[in-house]
C-alpha cells in the first residue's frame, strides 16, 4: 500500500502560513510547545495569555476599552464578521406547538420568573408577545449591581469573558460583552431559552448598555472554576481519557445537546472549548456555553450559513451543503475521538485551520484509528465514532441514539453484547485493517466526488504522522486557528468579497482553470 499523498496547495493557506510566519518572527512568545507534536497538540496556555492582557482602571472604562477592542483590534475583520452576520430570529412560542416538550414549557416560565423583582419593579424587560419571545434584560449600568474586575478569563472569537462580582453578594460571574445586534441577539436568545438546563450554562443577568455610543449587550453568567474542557485537558498533557471518564462527559453534554436538539435549536459549535467545568478533578459538572453559533431554524427549514471551526466541522458544512442539528453529533464525534486519543481524527498536515487536504479527508470521512492509542478502546466506542463521522447527515447517529449506547448509559459491554447477540456492528468496507498503522476508517456511505471516481484513495498523511512522525506540522494557538478559520468560514454576513472569475490571478484558480476548460482564462 502506498503512503504518499500531497496536500494540494491552497492559496489561502499558503497566506495564512506566510502570515503566521511573520507572526513568529514578531511574537514567537505567542507560541509554545515544541514543532515536533501533532498539531492539536498545541499547548495554548490560556492563563498565561489573559494576564498580560489585564487592563487598570475604572470598570466603565474596562468595559469601554472591551467594545472598543471589538472594533479596533486588530483582528476587527473577524470581529466584524462575527458581529455583522446574519439575520433577525424570532423565536416562536406557541405554547400548543407540539415541538416544545412539557420540559421546554416549564424551562420558559422558569426562565421569565429569574428576576421577578426587575420585571415588577422596573418594567426593564423588553416586552413579550405571543409571537415573540425575548430575553429580560436591565437598562441601567450594570456597575450598579456589579464589580467589573481587571481579570480577563477568557478570550473567545467575539470578545472577552471577564470576571464580575455581585455586589450585594460578593459572588463571582462571568462577563461576556456582546456588541448588540441580530447575532448576539440571537445568542443570548437562544442561550437564555435553554440556560435553565443543568449541563448548561446559566445565565444570571443580562444589560443592554451602551459604552461609548457602541449599544451593548451584557451577559452574566455562572463562573466555572474548571474552565473549558480544551485547557484541562491540554494542561493534563492531552493525554487519553478512559472510556469511563469520556463517556461520563459525553453523558452530560449529550444531555444538553438532546435538550437543544428537542427544542429544534442547534448549537452548532461543539468544541472543547466550549465545554466549562466546575471544578478541576472528579465530580465535575461539564457545561455547555458559547451559543454564538446556535440557531433554531424555521420548522422544516434546514440551515444553510457555514459554521462551526474546522477542527469539528461536517463535510456538509464545509461543502455549504444544507445541514440540520446533526451538525452537532459530527462535533460530538470528534470531541469523543479527541478525548479517546489525544488527536483530533482530521487536520491540516500544515497545522493550518483548513486545507484542501483536510477538506477531503473530511469529505470522505477519512480517518484513521492507529494502533498506539486504539488498540486499548473497546469495538463499542470506536463503532459509536463511524456512527457520528458519517459523511451523509441522514445516515448519521441522532442525539437519542448516542445517549442509548453503552459508553454513555455506564452499562456493561459484556452484557451489551450478549443483549445484541454479537460484538460491535461492522460495516462491510467501511474499514481497512492496515497492520502497521492501525484501522483506516473510510465512510462507505460517503459519496464520490466526481472527478474522483474509480480513484484509489491515498491514506492520509495523518495516518503516517500519527504513526512515524513523518511530518512535523507548525503549530499555533488554537485561537489564532479558530480565528482565521473563522474568517474563511463564516459566509452569513455582508463583507465577503466574491473574486471576479474573469479577472482573478489566483494560482489555485489558475490550476482549476487548467483543468476545466470551461473556466474562462485571464491574462494575469
Ligand atoms: N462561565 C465561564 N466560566 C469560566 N470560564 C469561562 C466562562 N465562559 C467562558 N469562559 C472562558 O472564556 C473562553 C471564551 O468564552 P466563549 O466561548 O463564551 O467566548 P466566544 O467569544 O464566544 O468564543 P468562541 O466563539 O471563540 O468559542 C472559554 O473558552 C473559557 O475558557
Amino acid at each position: 500500500m502506498m503512503f504518499e499523498y500531497e496536500e494540494d496547495e491552497d492559496p489561502m493557506e499558503q497566506q495564512q502560513q506566510k502570515d503566521l510566519n511573520k507572526k513568529d518572527e514578531h511574537h514567537s512568545s505567542d507560541y509554545s510547545g515544541s514543532p515536533q507534536e501533532n498539531p492539536f497538540r498545541f499547548s495554548f496556555d490560556k492563563a498565561k495569555r489573559a494576564q498580560s492582557m489585564y487592563v487598570t482602571s475604572s470598570s466603565e472604562d474596562l468595559i469601554a476599552y472591551s467594545t472598543r477592542h471589538l472594533l479596533d483590534s486588530p483582528t476587527a475583520v473577524q470581529r466584524s464578521l462575527v458581529l455583522n452576520a446574519t439575520s433577525e430570529l424570532n423565536i416562536d412560542v406557541d405554547f400548543s406547538d407540539d415541538d416544545l416538550s412539557p420540559s421546554v414549557q416549564r424551562k420558559i416560565c422558569f426562565c421569565a420568573s429569574q428576576n421577578p423583582k426587575e420585571t415588577q419593579e422596573q418594567g426593564q424587560r423588553q416586552p413579550k408577545t405571543s409571537l415573540t419571545v425575548s430575553f429580560p434584560y436591565h437598562t441601567h449600568q450594570i456597575t450598579e449591581d456589579y464589580t467589573i474586575s481587571a481579570e480577563i478569563i477568557g478570550i473567545g472569537e467575539s470578545g472577552k469573558v471577564m470576571a464580575c462580582y455581585k455586589k450585594v453578594s460578593g459572588e463571582k460571574f462571568a462577563l461576556k460583552v456582546l456588541r448588540d445586534g441580530p447575532k448576539a441577539r440571537r445568542e443570548v436568545e437562544l442561550h437564555w431559552l435553554t440556560c435553565g438546563h443543568e449541563n448548561v450554562v446559566t445565565i444570571l443577568d443580562i444589560y443592554e448598555n451602551t459604552f461609548d455610543n457602541v449599544k451593548c449587550l451584557l451577559m452574566v453568567v455562572e463562573f466555572l472554576e474548571g474552565g473549558d474542557l480544551l485547557s484541562q485537558f491540554e494542561s493534563q498533557g492531552s493525554q487519553p481519557l478512559s472510556e469511563k471518564k469520556v463517556g461520563e462527559i459525553i453523558r452530560q453534554i449529550g444531555n444538553a445537546v438532546m435538550y437543544l436538539h428537542d427544542m429544534n435549536i442547534a448549537h452548532r459549535d461543539i468544541k472543547l472549548e466550549n465545554i466549562l467545568c466546575s471544578k478541576t478533578g472528579d465530580d465535575c459538572i461539564y457545561k455547555l456555553g458559547d451559543y454564538g453559533f446556535a440557531k433554531r431554524p424555521e420548522r422544516n427549514v434546514l440551515m444553510e450559513s457555514p459554521c462551526c471551526t474546522p477542527f469539528y466541522a461536517p463535510p456538509e458544512v464545509l461543502g455549504r451543503e444544507r445541514y440540520d442539528k446533526s451538525c452537532d453529533m459530527w462535533s460530538l464525534g470528534v470531541a469523543m475521538y479527541i478525548l479517546l486519543c489525544g488527536y483530533p481524527p482530521f487536520y491540516s498536515m500544515q497545522g493550518a485551520a483548513l486545507s484542501p487536504g483536510m477538506r477531503s479527508r473530511i469529505a470522505k470521512g477519512y480517518y484513521a484509528f492507529p494502533h498506539e492509542e486504539w488498540d486499548i478502546v473497546s469495538a463499542e466506542s470506536k463503532e459509536d465514532i463511524r456512527c457520528l463521522l458519517r459523511t451523509n447527515p441522514s445516515d448519521r447517529m441522532t442525539i437519542h441514539e448516542l445517549m442509548a449506547t453503552p459508553l454513555v448509559t455506564g452499562e456493561d459491554l459484556e452484557i451489551a453484547r450478549k443483549k445484541r447477540g454479537s460484538s460491535a456492528v461492522n460495516i462491510p468496507g467501511a474499514n481497512e485493517e492496515c497492520e502497521d498503522i492501525g484501522e483506516i476508517h473510510i465512510d462507505p456511505f460517503a459519496e464520490e466526488e466526481p472527478d474522483q471516481v474509480n480513484e484509489e484513495l491515498p491514506i492520509p498523511k495523518s495516518v503516517r504522522f500519527l504513526r512515524d512522525g513523518v511530518k512535523a506540522p507548525r503549530l499555533h494557538s488554537i485561537q489564532e486557528e479558530v480565528g482565521r478559520a473563522m474568517e474563511i468560514m463564516r459566509m452569513g454576513h455582508d463583507q465577503i468579497y466574491v473574486q471576479n472569475p474573469s479577472t482573478t490571478c489566483n494560482t489555485l484558480f489558475a490550476r482549476r482553470r487548467a483543468v476545466h476548460l470551461s473556466i474562462p482564462r485571464v491574462q494575469c
